[in-house]
């Protein structure tokens, strides 16, 4: 009876080995027809692929951006670094390109990406937005009056460190910030960083998900389900906190971004507008012209988003290629502002490429900068408070240059990138 049972198990595993090995061969030497409606279409041109896997392992390589980059350059892939594609990669199909990007993202709600990135489609999908735009995005939107310098300066006073964007983040968000005592900032940072690493999954789900979920195996959906559930709980406990202390007086922190440089030409740019006595508010953004060409130029060469999405839900046509309904589009907003075709000397940090006087010869240069300058992404789910950031990044950067000295360990900083989805700096200042 024993020997009975030890040969059924035998038995069924390698049943299960040939199922797959018939999967893997049928994959191998039948490919998939082309769905009717795409026979005759001029798709675009593609990478050669992997039998099986497809593209998945380019997806693997890191860091993506700067791989899908070398890829543009070697090869004849469709590649979103042309100004005329842009526009109508995020104008011209406005309808049928919602941005985001799939369901294991909008499933759960509360995780940090859907946070903020929901398929306009889906019934909470804007307001689910809401809670960003409170208190100071809620303010400058109905242009009521903010005082966004004293808001930095506030910032500075208490610290610059790298946990200053935790609590500015928190600080948009919530209107407040999170506790360093009872570990609430820690969480919450923790959190940031595994929602940011499920960024590339989700990337890769979007590949490969609908395939495994057919088989019933969903992708991720322990981890992103960990993720929300703790994001529920911390935001809980601080609404919770906030009603039960509403006037709580709050400290700030800092967004701390340098790029040493032009240190010397920023300050007395500044020092010429605002005075070395007073400290530079929001008002004197329009006689700085350098600082806002620093601030341009340092998201140019380091968008905080190197990638950004779109997910077709019409098949549509782009630069004369048909691109097919539900195909997961990735623009390389890093490659497209480091592009050598639209940009002179694209690796230099050169912020006065943004300086061109106001000419009429010059207008058509303007408009090709515009297209090609996207750290904000661009079209319907563009960012909304991009006008917000650039002032913010604006008045941080220039009240630390205006306020302290500053020197560096070494000859340059160093600028080298972390992460993938989103980038920081692998050697903090
Ligand atoms: C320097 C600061 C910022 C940068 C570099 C930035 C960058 C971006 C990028 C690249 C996107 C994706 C756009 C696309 O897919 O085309 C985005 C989306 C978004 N950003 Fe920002 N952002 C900044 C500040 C802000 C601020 C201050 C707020 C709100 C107070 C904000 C709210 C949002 C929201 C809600 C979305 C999602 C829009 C949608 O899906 O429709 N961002 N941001």
């Amino acid at each position: 009876m024993a020997a009975f049972t030890v040969d059924f198990q035998l038995c069924f595993i390698a049943i299960l080995v040939w199922l797959f090995s018939c999967f893997c061969l049928s994959a191998f030497f039948f490919k998939k027809r082309k769905e009717p409606e795409l026979q005759d279409c001029n798709l675009p041109p593609s990478p050669p692929s992997v039998p099986v896997i497809g593209h998945l392992h380019l997806l693997l390589s890191v860091p993506v951006h700067k791989s899908f980059q070398k890829l543009s350059l070697q090869s004849m892939v469709l590649s979103f670094t042309f100004a005329p594609l842009l526009a109508q990669l995020f104008w011209s199909h406005r309808a049928p390109w919602p941005n985001e990007v799939h369901e294991e993202t909008t499933s759960h709600k509360s995780s940090g990406l859907s946070f903020s990135r929901a398929d306009t489609a889906h019934p909470w999908g804007r307001t689910y937005d809401i809670p960003c735009y409170v208190t100071l995005f809620d303010k400058a939107t109905k242009k009521e009056a903010v005082d966004v310098g004293k808001e930095m300066i506030n910032l500075t006073n208490n610290t610059i460190c790298r946990q200053g964007r935790t609590h500015a983040f928190m600080r948009m968000i919530m209107g407040s910030k999170c506790s360093e005592e009872n570990g609430e900032a820690d969480q919450l940072r923790d959190l940031l960083t595994k929602s940011l690493s499920l960024v590339r999954k989700f990337l890769i789900a979007s590949t490969v998900g609908r395939l495994l979920k057919k088989l019933g195996i969903s992708l991720f959906e322990k981890e992103i389900m960990e993720v929300s559930q703790k994001y529920d709980e911390l935001l809980e406990k601080i609404i919770k906190e906030r009603e039960d202390n509403p006037n709580k007086k709050e400290d700030r922190y800092l967004i701390d971004v340098l790029l040493e440089k032009m240190l010397k030409r920023l300050r007395e740019e500044i020092e010429s507008v605002v005075g070395k006595t007073k400290l530079i508010q929001e008002i004197d953004r329009s006689n700085l012209s350098y600082l806002l060409a620093v601030v341009k130029e340092g998201l140019r060469l380091h968008p905080h988003s190197p990638i950004v999405v779109r997910n077709a839900t019409e098949g549509c046509k782009i630069g004369g290629f048909y691109i097919p309904q539900n195909t997961t589009m990735i623009i390389n907003t890093y490659a497209v502002m480091r592009d050598p075709d639209s940009w002179e000397e694209p690796d230099e940090f050169q912020p006065e490429r943004f300086m061109v006087p106001p000419s009429k010869g010059n207008k058509e240069m303007r408009e090709q900068l515009d297209l090609n300058y996207i750290p904000f992404g661009s079209g319907r789910r563009g960012c909304p408070g991009s006008n917000l950031g650039s002032i913010f990044v604006g008045l941080a950067i220039g009240t630390m240059v205006h306020c302290f000295d500053w020197s560096i360990d070494g000859e340059k900083v160093n600028m080298e990138e972390a992460g993938d989805v989103n980038l920081s700096m692998a050697h903090p200042l």
